[in-house]
């Protein structure tokens, strides 16, 4: 199978990310995490930028010891003996020279002639050549460069002594059928071709940056630039990790692969994102937090049946623990009982469906619906009380100004409907005085306590109540993603929790259910 080389360009095209700064610590940190990750080349920086970046690549350069350390330079003499004293230290230190070769750019930016870039391309190819064993050139916007002229540039790259000459698309124009056909391209044309090795380097500014990459080794690339999470200047460049994962998962296509630590996929990428401060979308390919999350009832059914339904790839390949099935308002009955099983309740079919369409209600209020809101929804009826009273409907009416006042309808047992209005200190006493009136019980409230059961601002509110009559006391429990709605809920379990222990001697239940 051939091999493709990395070429890690996060320190370098991905800090000039807008907003991306890194320090010679920060630099030095991902450095060694991409060379767990067996990344072949390291370009640290552009050490002509500011003496800041070219301790910084220095720093890397001495730090690393099994992956090549690369400095940028334009072809210009100072930039090139700002790497030679950044690399001083490096295992295997590389140069990467660049001057642009569109018409554009030759035009509006270097005004230069043809012959005028090739001249200076060459003489700074030279001078590097003695210094550096291992030169790379790269003719800046290469993509929207004249075909021939950039075989000429390339024939003259390999003459002056490059080993690697890279195939810029450096604004992100080109379609995968057109980077690819410059690669087929020079490798039919330009002489001394095969003494070097042909290089891509995508940006994303169509969103093509992956499929460029890709289309390139199909046509005879030896390597592919990119970064983590494909951070990079405006839209960003080819992330590495989807290259590296298409090669891996399409094998049978492509015939080519990295020989990348696959499984530091997910941890090099969150170190990237904390260190630059560029968060990850989650919808992002490969190492976005939903790349492995599954939510709709039939995916989730099906990725319980056989992962290979829905998951083109395992979470474990690059580090990850397992995917995720996040139930929502899309998810099913299979997912929610294997998650009822997974939190260690063994239910009846029947307490399942009842527990499912209260799990639909709340997942209708929801985006999420966690762990901890499950267990609250199946423990707020874990002891089944008789519901002599069950709150209908509520309504609250409360502005500072005013005293607020709630309304209550109440179902009894017997199948009656209780409707009161009453006013109180704030909405909770409100509603506490409506049920009382409601229901005619005499009870003293003697504790009250509301937490959060998950997180967010649509989170569930969990109320605990403690009511005491006659030397009895109870306690009741309500969890809603309304905390007024929980206030009332708890009330009135703990009403019915009070009468059942009137009617018993002991006070006990011993039967005990879920739902
Ligand atoms: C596609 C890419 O990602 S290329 C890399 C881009 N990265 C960076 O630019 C980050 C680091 N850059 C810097 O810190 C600064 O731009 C420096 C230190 C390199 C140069 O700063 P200054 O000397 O103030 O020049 P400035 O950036 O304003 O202009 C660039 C000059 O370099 C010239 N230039 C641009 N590319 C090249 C090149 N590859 N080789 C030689 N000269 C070049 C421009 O024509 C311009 O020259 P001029 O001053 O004669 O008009
Ligand atoms: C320096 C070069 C290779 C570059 O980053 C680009 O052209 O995008
Ligand atoms: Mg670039």
């Amino acid at each position: 199978m051939r091999k493709i080389y990395i070429f890690d360009t996060t320190l370098r095209d991905g800090e000039q990310s807008p907003g991306v700064n890194l320090n010679t610590k920060e630099k030095v940190e991902i450095a060694y995490q991409l060379e767990k990750l067996g990344v072949d080349r390291i370009e640290a920086g552009f050490p002509a930028a500011s003496p800041g970046d070219l301790a910084a690549v220095n720093a890397v350069a001495r730090a690393i010891k099994n992956s090549s350390v690369i400095g940028l330079a334009r072809s210009r003499t100072q930039d090139i003996d700002a790497v030679r004293e950044a690399l001083i230290g490096a295992q295997d230190p590389c140069i990467h020279l660049f001057l642009a070769s569109s018409p554009i750019h030759r035009q509006h930016k270097l005004r230069m002639s043809k012959e005028q870039m090739l001249e200076a391309a060459e003489s700074a190819i030279k001078y590097a050549k003695q210094y550096f064993s291992k030169v790379e050139f790269s003719p800046e916007d290469a993509g929207r460069t004249e075909i021939d002229f950039l075989c000429q540039v390339t024939e003259m790259a390999i003459k002056a002594g490059a080993t690697v000459v890279n195939i810029p698309d450096t604004v992100g124009f080109l379609t995968p059928y057109e980077y690819g056909n410059i690669f087929k391209t020079l490798k039919g044309n330009v002489n001394g071709i095969e003494k070097i090795q042909l290089s891509a380097h995508c940006h994303d500014d169509l969103g093509m940056s992956t499929a460029n990459a890709l289309a390139a080794i199909l046509n005879g690339a030896d390597q592919i630039e990119g970064t983590i999470n494909g951070i990079g200047e405006r839209a960003g460049n080819t992330s590495l990790e989807e290259v590296a994962m298409a090669l891996e998962t399409r094998q049978d296509f492509f015939q080519a692969k990295t020989t990348l630590n696959l499984s530091e996929i997910a941890r090099t990428s969150r170190l990237v994102s904390k260190l630059t401060g560029m968060v990850v979308p989650g919808n992002k390919a490969i190492v976005g937090a939903n790349a492995f999350a599954h939510e709709s009832g039939i995916h989730q059914d099906g990725m319980l049946k056989e992962k290979t339904t829905y998951e083109i790839m395992s979470p474990e390949t690059i580090g990850l623990k397992d995917s995720k099935l996040v139930l929502g308002k899309h998810s099913g009955r299979h997912a929610f009982r294997e998650k009822l099983i997974d939190l260690g309740y063994e239910l009846s079919e029947e307490q399942v469906n009842t527990a499912f369409n209260k799990f639909k209600d709340l997942a209708d209020k929801k985006k999420e619906v966690s762990d901890e809101d499950i267990r609250a929804m199946i423990e707020e009826k874990l002891i089944d009380t008789q519901e002599v009273f069950k709150l209908d409907v509520l309504r609250v009416s409360y502005g500072n100004q005013f005293v607020p006042s709630a309304r209550v309808s109440i179902h009894t047992l017997e199948g009656s409907v209780l409707e009161e209005e009453a006013e109180g200190n704030g909405s909770v006493d409100a509603i506490y005085n409506a049920i009382d009136k409601a229901t005619k019980e005499e009870v003293e409230l003697s504790d009250y306590s509301i937490k959060s059961v998950s997180h967010g601002k649509d989170a569930q509110g969990e109320v605990h109540v403690i009511l005491a009559q006659n030397g009895i006391t109870e306690q009741g429990r309500g969890v809603s993603t309304d905390i007024l709605e929980a206030s009332a809920k708890a009330y009135i379990d703990a009403l019915n929790r009070l009468i059942e222990k009137r009617k018993t001697s002991t006070g006990r239940r011993d039967k005990m259910s879920l739902i």
